[in-house]
């Protein structure tokens, strides 16, 4: 069953900025990453979820319901971390969590209570004083602490250090478990590679793939660098190797799609001083999805 959907949206803010006949659907107990580069229309796309936008064109739904018009019965059973989040200053993280949990109507607070120790949030200071990441965390908690069974996520790790990126890919697993249905937008393919079952692709206001995570996976190129003892080694390791990008004194970059058996055989004859995976960006992703090389 689709929990979220959207059939041909439009939403045009002229210039060639905004989100233009967007259509996906997020079904029952999935988790999809929606991913894109800054200003693809990630946000946007996600405000006419949450019916705080009127599409130009096109239908949004959730379970259903015209976003739009039915926007206070989604909010109620929707956990939503914004991308930039709205506090009320003065409060206390403590203050504002039992504030938003009054307003939630939440009797129990025991999984609040186990957010904030998951994330180890000191939430007595008060919220004018946080941090970036320090907010993200109350935003976090608060979006998860009643356990919704459907949930928009908008950047959620933007601020977090490793460590607690790490806590929320847990946190998203667990509730994929639960059966929960998740939306969560990012610009960053490694957290959505770990937790997420499919993903659309946004770019220029333009889905411009809707993928399973396995085929993302599969078509995604892997580039390592290979610093050799040598020159003379490097030279003629890349003789040898298939997918060289670069030869560079002792250091050879290469590109690898599949499998690594083959490379891996093949150091094994060189004097290998360092070997390194270089994080790929979402633009370099986007190039070897559709064939090109970011390289070119
Ligand atoms: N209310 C608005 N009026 C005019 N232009 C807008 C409005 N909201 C968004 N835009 C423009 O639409 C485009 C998409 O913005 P959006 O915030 O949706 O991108 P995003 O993918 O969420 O980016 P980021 O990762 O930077 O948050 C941008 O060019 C933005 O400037």
């Amino acid at each position: 069953m689709k929990m979220m959907e959207m059939k041909h949206v439009t939403k045009d803010y002229g210039n060639q900025r905004g989100i233009f006949d967007v259509s996906f659907a997020v079904k029952e107990g999935e988790v999809l990453g929606f991913l894109g580069p800054n200003g693809a229309g990630k946000t946007t796309t996600i405000r006419h979820l949450l019916g705080f936008s009127t599409p130009d064109k096109g239908v949004c739904t959730i379970s259903g319901k015209d976003c739009f018009k039915e926007a206070e019965t989604i909010h109620r059973s929707l956990g939503y971390l914004p991308g930039e989040i709205a506090f009320m200053d003065d409060m206390t993280g403590k203050q504002f969590l039992r504030f938003m949990a009054d307003m939630k109507g939440m009797k129990n607070m025991g999984r609040m209570q186990e957010l904030i120790e998951m994330f180890s949030l000191d939430s007595r200071g008060k919220i004018k004083k946080m941090s970036k990441g320090m907010k993200q965390k109350i935003g976090i908690v608060c979006a998860f602490m009643d356990s919704p069974d459907l949930y928009i996520l908008d950047e959620p790790t933007s601020g977090l250090d490793p460590l607690m990126q790490n806590q929320f890919i847990d946190l998203i697993r667990e509730e994929k478990k639960r059966g929960a249905t998740i939306l969560m937008s990012s610009h960053m393919f490694e957290e959505v590679e770990r937790t997420c079952d499919r993903t659309a692709i946004i770019k220029e206001g333009k889905i411009v793939a809707v993928e399973d995570m396995k085929t993302l996976k599969k078509n995604k190129q892997k580039i390592f660098h290979v610093t050799l003892a040598s020159e003379a080694e490097a030279l003629s390791l890349a003789g040898e190797i298939k997918g060289v990008r670069e030869v560079k004194e002792t250091q050879v970059t290469i590109g690898i799609k599949g499998e690594m058996t083959e490379f891996i055989r093949c150091l094994g004859n060189y004097r290998v001083l360092s070997l390194t995976e270089q994080r790929q960006s979402l633009e370099d992703l986007f190039l070897h999805f559709y064939g090109g090389d970011s390289n070119e």
